[in-house]
């Protein structure tokens, strides 16, 4: 079977959450945050709880307030009112505890983007008690052609990469990723995915914000979507896409079918159609039952159904019923 932790060879299993203070309970916990910035009001109340070994993806349109949330949890920014823990601290006054146990993707070179890609990450490494070995890193972000080029000489999407081998490289137990794969083409997102993937597989927690619903649906135990600083949804990708979402039953057949026993049979309220020639459509809550009548119609009357789908919402969906379809500024 595919091993898909986070493990260089020499590194021994489950060492990144290992007897920590702090290190069962939440990995985040945030509670009646707020933050203002003169009299706007960039986080308002917000309420969220990252569990120990998940991934949470914030999604939120732009200037939601996701960064700001992030930027609280990470201790460069204060919160003017609520709480908030991480693995079990106050990210302000236990900052210095915190940065050995906790991962940051910063944009930017920092202070040496003269420096070779290898050479940074090694400088990193050198700060952590137990780092991950460079080279496995370098090998699974695809780095390892260009590690002898010089930072500002990659292009975006290997210093993206490098940040986030930066960010990963002292095993952390809790990773935040601002939008880790915003520009990179569609190879080195994957690339982002499986590592990502890996992290939570070696037990280390996630809390990343995008923009992209395939991305959240793909990675994310949990997905809150905020607006307005707030948290407007909660729960599982699967949770948020199936509530009230299963109103239609779809499927193909020949052309001009007499819907009128099927009509009979269905409960009262629902409505079939032939929506377009050979496409039929039955419209109303989908259930075992109903799904069991259709399939039972087509039997008696010796029809083959094709392509019979209930439908669901797309996580896209839900987030622009729930944000709205305007552009936000
Ligand atoms: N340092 C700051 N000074 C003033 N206003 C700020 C500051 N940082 C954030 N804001 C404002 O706070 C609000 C929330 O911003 P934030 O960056 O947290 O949103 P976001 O959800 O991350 O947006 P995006 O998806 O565009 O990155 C915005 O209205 C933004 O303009």
């Amino acid at each position: 079977m595919n091993d898909r932790r986070l493990r260089d060879p020499g590194s021994a299993p489950g060492e990144a959450a290992a007897d920590r203070p702090g290190s069962t309970g939440p990995a985040v916990e945030i509670s009646g945050l707020v933050k203002r910035f003169g009299d706007r009001t960039a986080v308002d109340r917000l309420d969220l709880t990252l569990r120990r070994g998940e991934i949470l993806a914030l999604l939120g349109p732009n200037g939601a307030g996701k960064t700001t949330t992030v930027e609280i949890c990470e201790g460069f920014t204060t919160p003017d009112a609520g709480t908030v823990r991480v693995l079990g601290l106050d990210p302000v006054a236990d900052n210095d505890a915190l940065r050995r146990r906790i991962g940051v993707m910063l944009q930017g070179g920092g202070a040496y983007p003269g420096a070779r890609a290898e050479e940074m990450l090694r400088l990193v490494a050198a700060y952590a008690a137990d780092p991950i070995d460079p080279d496995f890193l370098l090998e699974a972000l695809g780095l390892t052609e260009v590690r002898r080029t010089s930072y500002r000489r990659l292009s975006g999407g290997q210093q993206q990469r490098l940040a986030l081998a930066c960010a990963v490289v002292n095993r952390p137990e809790l990773v935040f990723l601002d939008e880790p794969t915003a520009g990179l083409d569609a190879h080195a997102r994957l690339v982002v995915w499986e590592l990502i993937d890996r992290l939570r597989a070696d037990g280390a927690s996630v809390l990343l914000t995008t923009h992209l619903m395939d991305e959240a649906e793909e990675l994310a135990d949990h997905v809150a979507i905020i607006d307005h600083g707030r948290v407007v949804a909660d729960g599982t990708p699967a949770d948020l896409t199936s509530t009230g979402a299963e109103n239609e039953l779809r499927f193909t057949a020949p052309r001009g079918l007499d819907l009128s026993m099927l009509v009979l049979a269905l409960p009262e309220d629902y409505h079939c159609t032939e929506a377009t020639p050979g496409s039929y459509l039955v419209i109303g809550p989908m259930t075992p039952q109903v799904l069991a009548t259709v399939t039972a119609w087509c039997a008696k009357i010796n029809v083959l159904a094709t392509d019979l789908r209930v439908e669901t919402r797309s996580l896209e969906d839900v987030f622009l019923d729930l944000t709205g379809r305007a552009l936000r500024p």
